[in-house]
């Protein structure tokens, strides 16, 4: 799938108009930033895309059909990867941690070198028997990319995947990133960091009172809605 463009994505809490008709394309290759104010709704619209969040309407045209968002879920589930902001880490060590991205099925041996190639990709070699539980903020993102990398999904949205972390940490884990990107994933990031992703990113969008707009170059706002293509 080269490019899925969302339509009309509303989502409201009671009152509160959180996504008011978002329309936005994920292309393949490419790693979208999505920035916006606190409670502006980032994490809202990247659990909606994750299907982990029901919203009040949503469209998805995938270049075949027009899907809603509970056909999106059923379609798409297993090609989409929600990573939090805090990846949950099972007990056991980075190694065993690694092992719940693959399939049961798969043989003993090729788990183990399918693991040492996630080890070597993520730099985790040094911490693969360390207890997951007690790694720093940084590491545990490493294994979580580690893990998405092994599970091969076709779109990541990452919510704050850099926060709390030192400057080695974050480019440690920009690198990754890039390098998924590269193998052709489709990469949606919320921060509220753009500098620490200007080099990783092709398209930027502002959520600001329930509407997306592209960004081009500084912070500024362009007027018009379609959102790809905007900054590079
Ligand atoms: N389950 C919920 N019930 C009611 N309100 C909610 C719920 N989830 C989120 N909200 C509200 O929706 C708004 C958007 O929240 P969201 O977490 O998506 O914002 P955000 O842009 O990710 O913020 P931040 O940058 O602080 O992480 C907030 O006002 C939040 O309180």
């Amino acid at each position: 799938m080269n490019e899925l463009h969302f339509l009309n994505i509303r989502k409201r809490f009671r009152l509160n108009t959180i996504l008011d008709g978002l329309e936005l394309s994920l292309c393949a290759g490419r790693c979208t930033l999505l920035t916006g104010d606190n409670g502006a709704g980032k994490t809202t619209l990247l659990r909606i895309l994750g299907g982990f969040e029901k919203p009040d309407n949503f469209q998805v045209d995938t270049g075949f059909c027009v899907l809603n968002w509970r056909q999106y879920r059923k379609t798409l589930q297993g090609s989409v990867l929600y990573l939090h902001q805090q990846p949950y880490m099972f007990e056991g060590s980075v190694r065993a941690n690694l092992a719940y991205a693959l399939p049961h099925a798969l043989p003993k041996s090729e788990q183990v070198e399918r693991i040492r190639m996630a080890l070597h990709w993520g730099g985790l070699e040094r911490i693969a028997d360390a207890p997951a539980k007690q790694l720093s903020g940084g590491e545990c993102q490493r294994v979580a990319l580690a893990r998405a990398w092994l599970r091969q999904p076709g779109i990541l949205l990452l919510d704050e995947p850099t926060a709390n972390m030192d400057k080695e940490a974050r480019l440690r884990t920009v690198s990754l990133l890039r390098q998924l990107r590269d193998e052709g994933k489709t990469l949606l990031i919320a921060s509220h960091d753009p500098d620490y992703f200007s080099s990783l990113v092709n398209d930027h969008l502002h959520l600001h009172t329930g509407k997306l707009q592209a960004v081009t170059g500084a912070p500024q706002f362009a007027n018009i809605m379609p959102l790809h293509h905007a900054a590079t």
